[in-house]
């Protein structure tokens, strides 16, 4: 059916030929990113440089070592830290421009972000650019039914109201479904669960072979999420779209009692859907066994793999008795994807295709960002106004949620504590509260009894809580991304979305991404801001500039930058053809798309200034 040449499904296995080899030759030590500001050369000497190290120090934790498929290779390669982040002035920029008049209300009414359920509307992201590269790559297909996903599956595809494929669907269940290995970034609320949701329920049907019940669980499917409330989310998306099928979905985080978990899975599970402490207690319990996974799915995979997780996924995925990589299908998925996560990733991956849709990084025009300088004893009667002129019954008569970003735990208690005394319902959400209390914050919210959510980065990533109107970013977070994936939780699935900044002189290294992101998105960038992001400029490492090595539209390919590594890399041949060309074009082409095979990039137009700055995870755990 595609034009692919070597197309490998799950029932076709794979041969010892297709596995990547499971060592490489010396390569720069992993570091992770909280540490990349103190770089200096003495500093890393004592990180573990291989597995083998972090073996040795974990030994008596690994639960299936013997049945382990022998795992050497580094953690990854050196990143590039961003240097010092300056402190700014004392507001001297802000002082010299007006801020306009803001009326929040005639904001929120103008965007309409409380239509119906019914008025989603895709058709926001049709203009978009996408990007492919890699060898061989399936053409996208226009609807469900072209793709043949099976009764069953359409059934329910038909029962979500899903009427059309959103664009990263329509290319990204081809490419999983041909058996690729996908590495695909599409903007926050675009349907990236379900573009990796599908082909892997489509896959264990056609595979026609279902888990039984029985004291160790062997899932053919496994979905690895960051946070409990986004595996809590995929799992119920996922459980939807398997409904009535014999496909079994089951879910494993932390936080929550592990013996009712455990004793779902004894039923039989074909996808597992879990966060990854918890699911390496349960490996180490001799509980799960990951020897029969056929597909391996990380959403939110930049997030996966940045600091703090990334040991972990090496642990799961290289260490345990998962199949290597080819011998298993991987599927990345994620809103932004930094060119150095972009090379670890590539440790996990075997011939993938790298697939972006739309400005990467962005959530195009559907949310209208606003930046506003506040210095940060004024925040709180800032935000009080800002709420005060926010229709709290939005314009339909469906309830407008806030919810208001800080930097820290405490600052959350602290400001869900205040706005509360002041009238304000508001509920807080971080990873300091026990699960019950994160989950009765987050259902107060969605609920709309408490309209007014006050979160960590917890909540940053993947969340799909419809009706949240307005995000306000009352701390801004250090990295672009974060902000990306926080503002993204307005304006999702087609629907319009509002988001605020409050911008402080300790935000000056994000001034120049900050900028950038707003320009891509089409949105006013006030001039101050502009002038610290000058500022920022002269400054080492002021914040993440030209992101995706200055593409237009974000999504880029890192191996596009890289043909000296890839072609002295004795691994080159898992790219396939893959030699530096790769396959662009804009939706308007896909029809021709298929014949023409592929378009050669002009590689001058893409910079090298990459420069990534230090990730910051708060409130992760
Ligand atoms: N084809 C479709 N038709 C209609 N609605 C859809 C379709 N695909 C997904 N949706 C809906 O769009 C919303 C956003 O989807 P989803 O949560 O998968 O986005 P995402 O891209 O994963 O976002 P994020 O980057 O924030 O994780 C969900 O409510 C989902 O049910």
């Amino acid at each position: 059916m595609y034009y692919t040449a070597k197309t490998m499904t799950w029932s076709d296995g794979v041969t010892e030929s297709t596995r990547r080899p499971q060592t490489r030759p010396t390569q720069l030590p992993y570091v992770p990113p909280h540490l990349r500001n103190n770089c200096n050369d003495g500093a890393f000497s004592s990180m573990p440089t291989s597995l083998n190290d972090y073996a040795v120090n974990n030994a008596n934790s690994y639960g299936f070592t013997g049945t382990t498929e022998s795992t050497q290779a580094p953690l990854g390669r050196g990143g590039r830290g961003y240097g010092h982040r300056g402190r700014g002035g004392r507001g001297r920029f802000h002082q010299t421009q007006e801020q306009e008049p803001y009326n929040i209300a005639s904001k929120l009414e103008e965007l309409e972000v409380n239509v119906d359920d019914e008025s989603t509307n895709f058709g926001a992201y049709e203009d978009i650019p996408v990007e492919v590269s890699g060898s061989e790559i399936p053409p996208p297909a226009s609807s469900f039914e072209e793709i043949e996903l099976g009764e069953s599956l359409n059934r329910n595809i038909k029962r979500c109201k899903y009427v059309k494929p959103t664009p990263i669907q329509r290319h990204a269940i081809p490419i999983a479904l041909a058996g690729r290995d996908l590495m695909a970034c599409a903007q926050t609320g675009s349907g990236k669960t379900a573009a990796f949701c599908f082909p892997i329920i489509h896959a264990i049907l056609e595979l026609n072979r279902f888990s039984k019940p029985g004291r160790v669980a062997f899932p053919l499917a496994l979905i690895l999420s960051p946070t409990r409330e986004l595996a809590c989310q995929i799992y119920e998306e996922a459980k939807k779209f398997a409904y009535q099928t014999r496909v079994r979905v089951a879910v494993a985080y932390g936080g929550a009692p592990i013996v009712h978990q455990l004793h779902n899975l004894e039923k039989g599970v074909d996808i597992l859907v879990a966060t990854p402490g918890r699911l390496v207690d349960m490996i180490e319990r001799a509980k799960v066994s990951l020897s029969m996974i056929r597909c391996l799915a990380l959403d939110e995979a930049d997030r996966m793999l940045d600091m703090g997780f990334e040991p972990q996924i090496r642990k799961i995925v290289q260490q345990m008795d998962m199949p290597p990589c080819g011998s298993r299908q991987t599927l990345f998925f994620s809103a932004t994807f930094p060119d150095e996560i972009q090379r670890l990733a590539s440790d996990f991956l075997s011939n993938y295709i790298f697939l972006s849709v739309g400005r990467v990084g962005s959530s195009t025009d559907l949310i209208a960002q606003r930046v506003e300088f506040v210095p940060n004893m004024d925040k709180r009667n800032h935000l009080m106004n800002l709420l005060r002129g926010q229709n709290a019954n939005g314009t339909h008569g469906k309830h407008a949620l806030t919810l208001i970003f800080v930097e820290t735990k405490r600052g959350a208690d602290a400001l869900e504590h205040w706005l509360s005394v002041n009238g304000f319902p508001a509920i807080a959400i971080h990873g300091d509260k026990v699960q019950m209390e994160r989950e009765r914050a987050l259902k107060s919210f969605k609920s709309g009894y408490t309209p007014i959510l006050v979160a960590t980065d917890v909540a940053s990533r993947g969340l799909d809580v419809p009706h949240v109107a307005h995000v306000i970013n009352f701390d801004l977070p250090k990295d672009i991304d974060d902000y990306v994936h926080r503002i993204g939780r307005t304006g999702r699935a087609g629907k319009s979305g509002l988001a605020t900044a409050f911008f402080s002189d300790q935000n000056m290294p994000l001034a120049k991404a900050l900028v950038e992101l707003l320009q891509e998105a089409n949105q006013e960038v006030p001039l101050w801001l502009n002038d610290y992001a000058k500022r920022a400029s002269n400054i080492v490492g002021g914040g993440r500039a030209r992101r995706f090595g200055g593409s237009k539209f974000g999504g880029y390919d890192f191996r596009r930058d890289a043909p000296y590594e890839i072609e002295n890399d004795p691994y080159s041949s898992t790219y396939g053809s893959f030699d530096g060309t790769t396959s662009s074009y804009d939706l308007s082409h896909a029809n021709s798309y298929a014949a023409t095979g592929v378009d050669s990039y002009s590689t001058g137009s893409y910079g090298h200034e990459f420069i990534h700055e230090t990730i910051v995870a708060s409130g992760w755990d």
